[in-house]
């Protein structure tokens, strides 16, 4: 698809959108558990669960067994034994999706201000970003804890718009979810999703947006 006319900048969400890092949170979610002596959760309930940061990711998991008073009893250890782990494997069951390198060059190429934002925490997104050889094309990384609010939080987005000098309207955020369109419908952002990542378990399409890819090479520059 064409990208919109007078583009200043792109915003580009993390897991689901640049990398498949779904191995990655069922390897650190499952030793996390073991250390607390939990059972085993699966790929199918990361794929519905992740993208909405680590705080929520925890806590569902921990639901998978626990009551809401386990939940809260289990929370802070669960959190240092998941970001322990987390930071161990970090990129190692995890793949960068294919056409993503080549549409961050050509992104780059036609001189747009790339960031990253994701509600993974910074201190998980930029070495991730380092180990797949991506953080290069990006002027700014932005974790889920680098603002008061997350996505589908429009703040993200307005600090990132702001950190790249670009307008919203003319700032295009490319993710994943229904979660990364609400936080741009909200900030007045343009939006195209993927069509291969998570979307919380749901099919993309169900999600209005400016355009679907399948890849982020297929982002072709404006006619
Ligand atoms: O929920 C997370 O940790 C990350 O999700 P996102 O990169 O799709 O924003
Ligand atoms: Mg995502």
């Amino acid at each position: 698809m064409r990208l919109p006319a007078g583009l200043q900048a792109v915003i580009l969400d993390l897991d689901g959108t640049l990398v498949d890092t779904a191995g990655d949170f069922v390897v650190a979610l499952n030793l996390m558990l073991h250390d607390l002596g939990l059972p085993a959760i699966d790929h199918g309930f990361v794929a519905r669960t992740v993208g909405k940061g680590s705080e929520h990711l925890i806590r569902q998991t921990l639901a998978q067994s626990q009551d809401e008073a386990g939940v809260a009893r289990l929370y802070d250890q669960a959190w240092a034994r998941y970001q322990h782990h987390y930071l161990a494997i970090n990129g190692e069951h995890a793949a960068v999706y294919p056409g993503v390198a080549e549409g961050l060059a050509r992104l780059a190429a036609l001189g747009l201000p790339l960031a990253c934002l994701t509600n993974k925490p910074t201190a998980f997104a930029r070495p991730l970003l380092e180990r797949k050889g991506l953080v290069g094309h990006f002027r700014h990384v932005f974790g889920g804890d680098a603002f008061e609010r997350k996505k589908p939080d429009p703040l993200p987005l307005l600090k990132a718009c702001e950190a790249l000098g670009s307008v919203p309207a003319r700032t295009l955020m490319v993710g994943d979810s229904l979660n990364d369109a609400q936080a741009a419908r909200a900030a007045g952002c343009p939006v195209v999703l993927v069509t291969y990542g998570y979307n919380h378990g749901r099919p993309v399409h169900e999600v209005p947006a400016d355009g679907y890819v399948d890849r982020l090479d297929q982002l072709q520059p404006a006619g």
